[in-house]
């Protein structure tokens, strides 16, 4: 019978601990190692060797045993601002007092709609379902003088990493003002047409001083005949008119007499944003940011109060509020992304770092949805697990005060993992599930590589997983290369012409020959992919305790220390990209063995 190990760490894994290493190996044998696999609580005591089906446990669940993740990672949402409150007609009246003064209370400002990244959402689930977001309309005023309660507005949160894209807009403000512009122009033209065609009839009575005489031009035919040209050319209407309210028991004539006066210009709390919105949350907002502002309230009646209008009859309606058709897109801002091949045991691995009930399986595809966990490194419940700190980068702020605040490190308490569907070779391609979850580990700020180190050759395997992100991260340089170039200017349309002739040509090339593009776009440079193959990234070597493991693992470390020392090239075969730290860690996440150590080194690699 094999030699048995009577503590259980000292069997698994003799890499954890590569002091002991080699003092280990001699007590290893292969059927030890195979044992320590079958090693779960209910046959620690136990003396026989019958196969059992392990007991299911937290980090080995059955099939069933998991929380289905509702995650979605675009939307499409349209947002209605709240439109503002009518204001009031209303006059007081009181005993002995039946014509009292106007008392007609504002309308309430519309509800705006704002959006704010926070930590703790990780999908964008609950809005791909809501489509619609409402803010309240604000409440009419009353009389009294009681002004209408303001509108509640709406604060959409998302998880940070979320795109917003503007996709149309429904502005009635900027609509009006549009419409107000044409009518003064038209007006200013109306009236220059009144002058003309008032000097003409001047003109015409002097130029007959005996008119009386003359049979055909009196000054009564000079005056139809103003007249008849007056009617051909009517005055234009008010645009403003449609913005009153007219007290109800008013007669049609009364409305149609009444001269409402000029409406002044109000000043706005909020400024509705110009479009095109595109806002990239990269990073939480500590204050939500407004994307449509609500309609301002109307105005009651004691507002008109004038010499010629003592008793208005008339206040002003609210506004209509605008309306955007917006897109989210989510991409996951995980600090840690786990990219491994299918069945390689990121699941498991999730569920040993985090809290997170992932689906485990012993089949390929298990994961059809990112799954992410939350390590806590500090619950403030008595010492840290370890300490972290998170610099925010500069560039993504401008404002002078926003850079002070990035160069205080933050306090990390917690640092998220993304898992996602495994890759096989092709991913970039759209093989297998394909690229759509590629772009989640894209912007995390480290990649962890998850190699079973029982299925065959870790390093190919590596390799393998470094080439598909690698051409992915190339396809999506391309893309934005391809995507910039269609997005620019050509000013140099005469392409066939002499350039040095060309004044448009002469003139970019002096003020900004940055931003303009001449003739076809230019060739694309060197294809890099070293937004991702520049990340810090490790190896997490699980499966470490089935047997044979230990020979794969050696051969890993070796060839990773090659790379780190630059004797084998970056696994990507991109140039210059991060071989500071290269490392592989191994790992049985079906034990929790080892993943301590995972923790400690991804904050090392995010506080670097
Ligand atoms: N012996 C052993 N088995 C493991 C270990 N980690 C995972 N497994 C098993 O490997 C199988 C696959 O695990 P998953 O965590 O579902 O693998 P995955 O990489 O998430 O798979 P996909 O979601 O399909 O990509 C399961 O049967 C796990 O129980 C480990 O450390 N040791
Ligand atoms: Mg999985």
């Amino acid at each position: 019978m094999a030699p048995r190990c009577s503590g259980g760490h000292s069997l698994f894994l003799p890499f954890l601990y590569p002091p002991f290493f080699l003092a280990r190996t001699h007590v290893l044998l292969p059927q030890a190692a195979a044992e320590s696999v079958l090693r779960t609580p209910s046959r620690r005591h136990s003396s026989t060797h019958v196969a059992q089906e392990p007991i299911s446990t937290r980090l080995n669940p059955g099939p069933d045993d998991y929380a289905a993740p509702s995650f979605a990672d675009k939307a499409q949402l349209t947002l209605y601002a709240g439109g503002g409150g009518n204001g009031c007609i209303s006059f007081l009246r009181d005993l002995f007092l039946p014509e009292g003064p106007p008392n007609g209370g504002d309308g309430g400002h519309g509800g705006n709609i704002y959006i704010q990244a926070v930590h703790g959402e990780t999908s964008l689930h609950k809005l791909a379902r809501r489509r619609f977001v409402r803010a309240d309309r604000g409440k009419n005023g009353q009389g009294s003088a009681k002004s209408g309660q303001r509108g509640e507005d709406v604060i959409i949160t998302v998880p940070v990493g979320t795109v917003l894209r503007e996709l149309s807009r429904v502005d009635p403000v900027a609509e009006n003002a549009m419409r107000q512009r044409a009518a003064w122009f038209e007006k200013k033209m109306w009236k220059a047409r009144k002058r003309e065609r008032d000097a003409e009839a001047a003109r015409r009575e002097l130029e007959n001083p005996d008119a009386e005489d003359d049979d055909h031009i009196t000054p009564e035919t000079i005056r139809q005949l103003k007249e008849a040209e007056e009617e051909d050319d009517p005055e234009p209407d008010d645009p403003n008119r449609d913005k009153w309210l007219v007290y109800p028991g008013a007669s049609k004539t009364e409305v149609r007499n009444i001269s409402f006066p000029r409406l002044r210009r109000r000043e706005r709390l909020f400024r509705q944003p110009p479009a095109p919105l595109h806002l990239d949350l990269s990073r939480p907002t500590p204050t939500p940011i407004l994307l449509a502002a609500g309609g301002i309230g109307g105005l009651g009646n004691p507002h008109f109060v004038s010499r010629e209008h003592p008793r208005p009859i008339f206040a002003t309606k609210g506004e209509r509020a605008v309306s955007l058709e917006i897109e989210l897109e989510l991409k996951l801002l995980a600090d840690v992304g786990l990219v491994g091949l299918p069945n390689a045991g990121k699941s498991t691995l999730l569920r040993a770092l985090t809290n997170s009930r992932a689906r485990v399986g012993s089949w390929a595809f298990t994961t059809l949805q990112p799954n992410i966990g939350t390590v806590v490194l500090d619950s403030y419940k008595g010492r840290p697990v370890v300490r972290s700190y998170r610099r925010y980068p500069s560039a993504v702020s401008s404002s002078s005060s926003e850079v002070q605040d990035d160069q205080t490190p933050e306090h990390r308490t917690r640092f998220t993992v993304a898992d996602i569907p495994g890759l096989i070779e092709g991913a970039h391609l759209d093989k297998g599930l394909g690229i759509a979850f590629l772009r989640h580990v894209e912007r995390a700020g480290v990649l962890a590589f998850v190699i079973d180190l029982s299925a065959g050759d870790a390093v190919a395997a590596l390799k393998a997983l470094w080439r598909e992100v690698g051409l992915y991260a190339q396809m999506r340089e391309d893309e934005d290369r391809v995507r910039a170039a269609e997005a620019s200017i050509d000013w140099d349309l005469d392409t066939s012409g002499d350039r040095d002739n060309n004044a448009h040509a002469d003139l970019a090339r002096d003020d900004g020959p940055d931003m303009l593009v001449y003739g076809a776009p230019p060739a694309p440079e060197r294809v890099s992919g070293l937004h991702i193959a520049g990340k810090p990234w490790f190896v997490v070597a699980t499966k470490g305790d089935l047997p044979d493991t230990q020979e794969n693992f050696r051969a890993l470390q070796a060839y990773l220390e090659d790379v780190g020392k630059g004797a084998e090239p970056h696994p990507s075969g991109i140039e210059d990209a991060w071989i500071k730290r290269c490392t592989a860690i191994p790992v049985s996440a079906i034990n929790g063995h080892g993943v301590d150590r995972i923790v400690h080194w991804t904050v090392g690699l995010l506080d670097d």
